[in-house]
């Protein structure tokens, strides 16, 4: 039978085990799904994620598990975030346990690179069914939320109601939860700022200026405006906390782990040496590869994402994509973004 104080948290990486942590505070009993044993283990053991928020001291009201009966089985609502790439098979692991009118809360950010969906998308396809969906997304570094940071986010949901439940579930003395009804705008931001944030990265790592630091994070807003408005996203869900507040946030803070690839690429390192010395995600790694994809597709100018997927993927180095760059025939400052 539904117990209705408890929810479930699929993803105990620091975004999942910091929401936990801010839900438990709300009064909530939190069933965290764990996929390392080892991780369920030390949250159990000792009351702390040692491998992916270390130093947050966890209630007991978290309660970790590696099944997904204790922690999808009868809950009316779910927190889904484990990152992109493996979100699908994920959803298929839990998906018979599931019920049909669970709200789904997405927190994760990321497109899915061979099918360009977006989470909500992969949702309803492994399912088979329309779930009750909404995602959570803005500029939020999961230590600072666990922390106490006064900090605000966006909850979208097609449905008002479900946006104003989200709000209700999050919303805490330290945490504003305002809504929106732009899911796919809200989702493009979140997994799109990323992108932009590597290669803030690479050019703070490559020791170029505060001006082209502000020439990056602003052009990139328009790039992933562009997308956005091409897809069907609202103009102005790009200027809100989804958007540019995230893209501020990943591109400027030394905490983000896309903005660390960017640099630690600058300074010479592989891509293979910097993701395999990482246990924690950098998800606009991925991202960059659909991003590109859905630029070629809709034939949309985003030279900031092409030269970013190019020194990732392609080999090149940052100081000819950097030439390449100043090299890109442009227009009028805002070409390209449908309902402007
Ligand atoms: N950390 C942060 O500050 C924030 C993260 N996010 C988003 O949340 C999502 C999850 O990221 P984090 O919590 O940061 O993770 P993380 O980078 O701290 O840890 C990696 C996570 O991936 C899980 N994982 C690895 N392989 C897996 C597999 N095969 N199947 C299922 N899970 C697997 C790990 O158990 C762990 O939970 C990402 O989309 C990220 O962009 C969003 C907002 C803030
Ligand atoms: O999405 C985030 C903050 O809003 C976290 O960014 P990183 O994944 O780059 O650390």
């Amino acid at each position: 039978m539904t117990d209705s104080s408890r929810i479930g948290v699929v993803g105990a990486g620091s975004w999942g085990t910091a929401l936990s942590l801010l839900l438990a505070e709300q009064g909530r009993e939190v069933d965290l799904w764990t996929f390392e044993p080892e991780v369920c283990a030390a949250i159990k053991e000792k009351r702390e994620n040692t491998f992916f928020l270390p130093g947050m001291a966890l209630p007991d009201s978290i309660h970790p598990s590696t099944r997904f009966e204790d922690v999808v089985m009868d809950k009316d609502e779910i927190v889904l975030v484990v990152p992109t790439h493996v979100l699908r098979s994920t959803v298929g692991r839990f998906a018979p346990l599931l019920k049909p009118d669970s709200l789904v809360i997405s927190a994760s950010k990321g497109i899915e690179n061979d099918s360009l969906e977006f989470v909500h998308q992969i949702v309803n396809e492994t399912l088979g069914r329309p779930q009750p969906f909404a995602a959570l997304s803005g500029p939020t570094f999961a230590s600072e939320i666990a922390g106490k940071t006064p900090s605000a986010i966006v909850a979208a949901a097609e449905n008002e109601e479900i946006a104003a439940r989200v709000k209700a579930l999050f919303e805490s003395p330290f945490l504003k939860v305002f809504t929106s009804n732009d899911v796919l705008g809200v989702e493009l931001g979140g997994a799109l700022k990323n992108v932009i944030a590597i290669a803030t990265g690479i050019s703070d790592g490559l020791g170029l200026g505060l001006n082209t630091r502000a020439a990056l994070i602003n052009r990139g807003l328009v790039e992933m405006t562009r997308i956005g408005t091409a897809l069907g996203a609202r103009p102005e869900t790009f200027s809100g906390l989804s958007g540019m507040g995230d893209l501020v946030l990943t591109c400027t803070g030394d905490l983000s782990r896309n903005r660390t690839v960017g640099l630690k690429l600058a300074k010479g390192e592989s891509l293979d040496q910097i993701t395999g010395s990482m246990k924690m995600v950098a998800e606009g790694v991925h991202t960059v590869i659909s991003a590109y994809r859905l630029k070629e597709n809709l034939n949309i100018q985003a030279a900031i994402i092409e030269e970013t997927y190019q020194v990732l993927h392609r080999g090149k180095s940052p100081q000819s994509a950097l030439l390449d760059l100043m090299n890109v025939d442009i227009g009028s400052e805002f070409s390209g973004i449908k309902g402007l």
